[in-house]
């Protein structure tokens, strides 16, 4: 590892928009399935990440959603969250939200129960192992109705203290966050922090009704805004963080290559940028290798790195002394460092 590697894996990062559903790395997705007595199309781990090869957000959520089904019992949703922990806190995470969304598994007769158990019980074994920072958000499907969401955020309530945040993900196009205004007021007039993936494959638009419809805190991925300098304006006015992905991006060819991530325009236009993994063994990392990769296809100096470091930390879902103490993590960790990593 180089001096420049090892100072990014330890820099104390957050990773503010990662799914538990798509965080199974291939060896763990093949012993769930063995576990649960299912046979999966590819007999090792080599050649599951084989099949990491996508064309579209949609060809990866039909791969995403067929790993899902791996995930049964409230011990495998205990294990698969314990694992990611372990990795993100390995990785320099010091504090995680993670999503995760209950309509794949209770449709398929997991209870919620089960589910919340599982996530929630790793989560506080990860807090008590490794001092992490963790937070669980609900996600649910726009590809799905409105009625749906309804339904979801009906069946949460029990945990409403054990949830910081609720979200929305799935297949972009066609499903504009309009479709889902009255859930999203729902879900604030009940005291949740929203977020809503938007501008990822879609256009502009779905950004500005995000803002504009859903009223969220935060914006998950958010890149088409660029094409909309008013919005742009109003984004990085408010602050409104936005969840970037970039290894996500490229492997679902959202760019053709890395050097034409539009990471470093966003922050030249003052958006509240942070750097976030996705579903990280389906896009070959965690945030350091995010941050690495952006580093060397956009020549990112080190005072950018930590920019969007920090950046994280003060987006993050956390009280503000909780902020005030990761942020204090940051800058013990840069005195420490000093000289050595500035250049
Ligand atoms: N990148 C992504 N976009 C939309 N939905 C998702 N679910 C998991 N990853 C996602
Ligand atoms: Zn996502």
């Amino acid at each position: 590892m180089t001096d420049i590697e090892s100072f990014i894996r330890g820099l104390p990062k957050t990773d503010l928009h990662m799914h538990i559903e798509g965080s199974i790395e291939p060896q763990l997705m093949l012993d769930l399935a063995a576990r649960n007595g299912m046979k999966l199309r590819w007999d090792t781990a080599e050649a599951l990440r084989g099949a990491y090869q996508f064309d579209n957000l949609q060809s990866f959520l039909d791969l995403y959603f067929e790993g899902c089904k791996v995930l049964v019992t409230e011990g495998d949703f205990r294990d698969v969250t314990r694992a990611y922990l372990r990795r993100a806190h390995e990785d320099g995470v010091v504090r995680a939200e993670l999503f995760i969304g209950p309509q794949s598994f209770i449709e398929r007769g997991t209870p919620l129960e089960a589910l919340m158990s599982g996530v929630l019980g790793a989560m506080q074994e990860a807090r008590r192992e490794h001092g992490l920072s963790v937070g669980l958000m609900i996600s649910v499907h726009r590809h799905r109705t409105e009625a749906d969401a309804m339904v979801m955020l009906d069946q949460i309530m029990p945990w409403k203290d054990q949830i910081i945040a609720i979200g929305m993900g799935g297949a972009e196009i066609g499903n504009p966050p309009a479709k889902f205004a009255r859930f999203f007021k729902a879900a604030r007039d009940r005291g949740f922090r929203t977020t809503v993936h938007a501008g990822e494959e879609g256009p502009a638009a779905y950004v500005r009704e995000a803002l504009d419809l859903l009223q969220v805190d935060r914006i998950d991925h958010g890149n088409a805004c660029l094409a909309d300098p008013d919005l742009v304006r109003e984004l990085a006015m408010r602050r409104i963080p936005l969840t970037v992905c970039p290894l996500s991006n490229l492997r679902l060819q959202g760019v053709t290559e890395m050097a034409r991530h539009p990471l470093k325009t966003m922050m030249a236009q003052g958006l509240h940028v942070t750097v976030n993994s996705d579903d990280p063994p389906y896009f070959g990392g965690y945030v350091t290798e995010n941050l690495l990769a952006c580093r060397d296809a956009l020549d990112l100096s080190l005072q950018e790195i930590v920019r969007l470091v920090r950046n994280g930390l003060e987006a993050a879902f956390v009280t503000t002394e909780e902020r005030e103490m990761l942020l204090g993590q940051l800058d013990d960790y840069l005195a420490r460092h000093a000289g050595a990593s500035m250049s």
